[in-house]
């Protein structure tokens, strides 16, 4: 994305943002509560429309890329329904919707990335539950076996942490870390900047609705950086 602004009414969450996700990498997005993480997650999944800038995603706009199911997304927990009464192993075979055929049903291979996907994350034995009969950590897990089961070329996680303990996360990490060895660009925006090294190539620090730096978790985590992230402003 480059020089994007998006707006809430009177709020700029998003202030003349610049970062470019390439393929085969993992980025993370950190900073504060407020400082803009989401709204360039939804920028990026064309749910918001910024009031300046332009965004690119696989080489088109962000609703053509979903469009053409080439972007999957786990959204961070208050966004997600979970009143609707479907079980597990539906949602994770919501992520085959872009590759159905013209009978609109799951196919053998259909069947079988979902499986994979739920065996993956460890909830194969959970799969018969509804998405609300889950603990918040395993919900996220849920989402993040979509992601999967989608087999997208751009994968945006908002949080896939929050809630989670220590054995999912590592578990979630490390399949990031494969899609993205396997071609994939994946953007996670994270609050565990502990577990930054190992999770991502690169940190983006968003501060005040901008893009402050971009570099290795390692120069990324600096202090001189994390003041300016942490350690300023605050939230508007
Ligand atoms: N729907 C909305 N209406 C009005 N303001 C909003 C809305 N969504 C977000 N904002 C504001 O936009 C700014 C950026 O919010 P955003 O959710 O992108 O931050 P974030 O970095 O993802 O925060 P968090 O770490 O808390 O998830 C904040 O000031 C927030 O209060």
């Amino acid at each position: 994305m480059r020089g994007v602004t998006v707006r809430y009414g009177d709020v700029v969450a998003l202030d003349r943002a610049d970062l470019t996700a390439p393929a085969g990498r993992v980025c993370a997005l950190i900073g504060t509560n407020g400082s803009g993480k989401s709204s360039l997650l939804k920028a990026a999944l064309g749910l918001v429309r910024p009031g300046g800038g332009t965004v690119t995603v696989a080489g088109t706009t962000p609703r053509e890329t979903r469009r053409r199911a080439r972007v999957s997304s786990v959204p961070q927990a208050e966004q997600v329904d979970v009143t609707f009464p479907l079980d597990v192993r539906a949602v994770v075979g919501q992520g085959r919707y872009g590759h159905l055929g013209p009978t609109r049903r799951l196919r053998p291979a259909d069947h079988e990335a979902v499986e994979n996907a739920l065996a993956r994350v460890g909830l194969t034995a959970l799969a018969d539950r509804t998405i609300a009969a889950l603990s918040g950590g395993q919900r996220k897990r849920a989402f993040v076996a979509r992601a999967l089961a989608q087999e997208a070329d751009v994968l945006l996680l908002d949080e896939p942490f929050a809630g989670v303990d220590r054995p999912s996360q590592d578990t979630i990490t490390a399949l990031l870390r494969e899609l993205a060895d396997g071609g994939a660009c994946v953007v996670v925006a994270t609050h565990d900047l502990a577990g930054l090294g190992a999770l991502a190539d690169t940190a983006a620090l968003l501060a005040g609705g901008r893009v402050v730096v971009h570099d290795t978790p390692e120069v990324v985590l600096r202090p001189e950086n994390l003041v300016r992230a942490f350690g300023l402003g605050g939230e508007r």
